[in-house]
């Protein structure tokens, strides 16, 4: 196992993280924020929770949203859907996924399908924790990386979260 991110270096990544979002979207009100199920959402907490210490008062459009039933092996393979909760539009909204991890792309790919279902957004950019840059299936790129790495096929990289894993930390493992 290989550290990629301590506890504290992750959580230096997640502001920085937070501040480019914000750089590029002055007009909040006009931005929505959305976290991917199952593990992009302890990111999206953390961020959301920068940015509204950055600009206390201030609503942030926050939803949650599950790929599962979208996801192109969905016949192939059991999956465990999880909760959506996107409780406004996005009509005409700059909608900024959350992931931890990108690596093949389908995962967005899904979130893409799963999320025109709520309206047509004027924009959608991609913000992502771990970026497993040349291992790409699909034409997708991220426009906010917290680290870029370069891994091959045995590996994964594994984000553990404090709330759901008891320690902060991302680690690349050998399998
Ligand atoms: O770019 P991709 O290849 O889609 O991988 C990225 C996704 O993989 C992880 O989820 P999970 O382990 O649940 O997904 P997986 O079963 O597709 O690996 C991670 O939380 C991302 O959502
Ligand atoms: O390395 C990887 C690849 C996909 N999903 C992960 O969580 N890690």
């Amino acid at each position: 196992m290989k550290s990629i991110l301590t506890e504290s270096q992750l959580a230096i990544t997640i502001k920085r993280l937070a501040h480019q979002i914000l750089e590029n979207n002055s007009e909040l009100a006009n931005t929505v924020l959305i976290g991917l199920q199952p593990r992009g959402i302890y990111l999206s907490d953390q961020l959301v929770d920068a940015i509204r210490k950055e600009f206390p008062g201030t609503q942030v459009h926050y939803g949650k949203l599950d790929i599962t039933f979208y996801r192109d092996d969905i016949r192939k393979e059991l999956h465990i859907a999880n909760q959506t909760d996107i409780p406004f539009s996005i009509e005409g909204k700059r909608v900024v996924l959350i992931d931890d991890v990108l690596y093949t792309g389908r995962t967005i790919r899904a979130a893409l399908d799963a999320l025109l279902d709520f309206g047509r957004p004027e924009k959608v950019e991609l913000c992502v924790l771990i970026d497993r840059r040349f291992s790409r299936q699909f034409p997708i790129q991220p426009d906010y990386v917290g680290k870029a790495i370069d891994s091959i096929v045995s590996q994964r990289v594994k984000v553990y979260w404090k709330k759901k894993d008891g320690r902060e930390e991302v680690a690349l493992l050998d399998y």
